[in-house]
């Protein structure tokens, strides 16, 4: 068994393989994930972070090089396999939502538990109390379309922690929220990562929001530049860090 809970290892990504519009977006990068981390990914807009973090989580499948979740290479997996897989192992939170617009919210946020077979009481019982926690309880009957933007996240970031994931990929998770509702966010996170060891991997632009990470990796050009790690400093030491070398970056750009 290995000390990771996640492996990837020479990962190529190569959009348009063959085609004249052929483009490698990420470099054979090395990246290991100890069980209990909160990751965050940083860098230039089309440096490579929505499609590094697609192709370590089963999202996308690598070009090249190899991936492992809990020891098991995701390439080995039928498409049947990797669908159980997510739901039993994997939060997906993303920024566009991806709520099913046909289903309410409570039907939305069920379906991780009723793909897994979980009895029907049950499920209600783990969705009404999600919901609570979320404060979206008055609205599960409702349809996504009839619901704000940020109820609607939240409907999908209580949909993402429904099965109790030991890993949640996030990509801009805080993208369409307010400051109040990307505030609560970040606190529901921290106290997953806390409290359960769940794993967070997590795409953001935000130095603030980064800096409750307890990793940071820096991705540029399709590879992986920089990574700093929190340790001993404290969340406004770290926080500085990650500005500077945001600011670094930005300076470099314009010379
Ligand atoms: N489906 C695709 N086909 C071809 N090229 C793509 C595809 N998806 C992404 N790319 C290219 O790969 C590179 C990395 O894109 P990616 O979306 O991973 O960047 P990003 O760092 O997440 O950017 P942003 O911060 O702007 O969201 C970009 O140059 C992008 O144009």
């Amino acid at each position: 068994m290995s000390e990771y809970i996640l492996q990837a290892k020479n990962l190529t990504k190569i959009y348009g393989l063959h085609s004249e519009n052929e483009f490698e977006a990420l470099h054979g990068i090395d990246f290991t994930v100890t069980s209990g981390e909160f990751i965050c990914i940083m860098g230039p807009s089309g440096s490579g972070k929505s499609t590094f973090i697609n192709n370590i989580s089963t999202i996308d499948m690598p070009t090249s090089g190899w991936v492992r979740i809990h020891d098991i290479d995701i390439r080995t997996m039928s498409s049947h396999e990797i669908g159980k897989f997510r739901y039993q192992n994997l939060g997906f939170v993303f920024q566009d939502f991806n709520l099913l617009d046909t289903h309410t919210l409570f039907e939305n946020i069920a379906m991780p538990l009723s793909l897994a077979h979980i009895d029907r009481t049950q499920i209600i019982q783990r969705v009404q109390a999600m919901a609570k926690q979320l404060n979206i309880e008055q609205l599960l009957n409702k349809y996504p379309y009839q619901c704000s933007g940020g109820q609607r996240q939240r409907a999908a970031i209580a949909r993402a922690l429904i099965n109790q994931p030991q890993i949640i990929i996030a990509d801009e998770p805080t993208g369409n929220l307010d400051s109040e509702n990307s505030h609560e966010l970040l606190m529901l996170l921290k106290k997953l990562n806390e409290d359960y060891q769940t794993t967070i991997i997590m795409v953001s632009h935000d130095p603030f929001i980064a800096s409750y990470s307890s990793r940071l990796v820096y991705i540029k050009d399709g590879y992986i530049e920089q990574m700093i790690k929190r340790e001993s400093l404290t969340q406004d030491e770290y926080f500085q860090k990650i500005v500077e070398l945001n600011s670094a970056e930005s300076r470099r750009h314009f010379q």
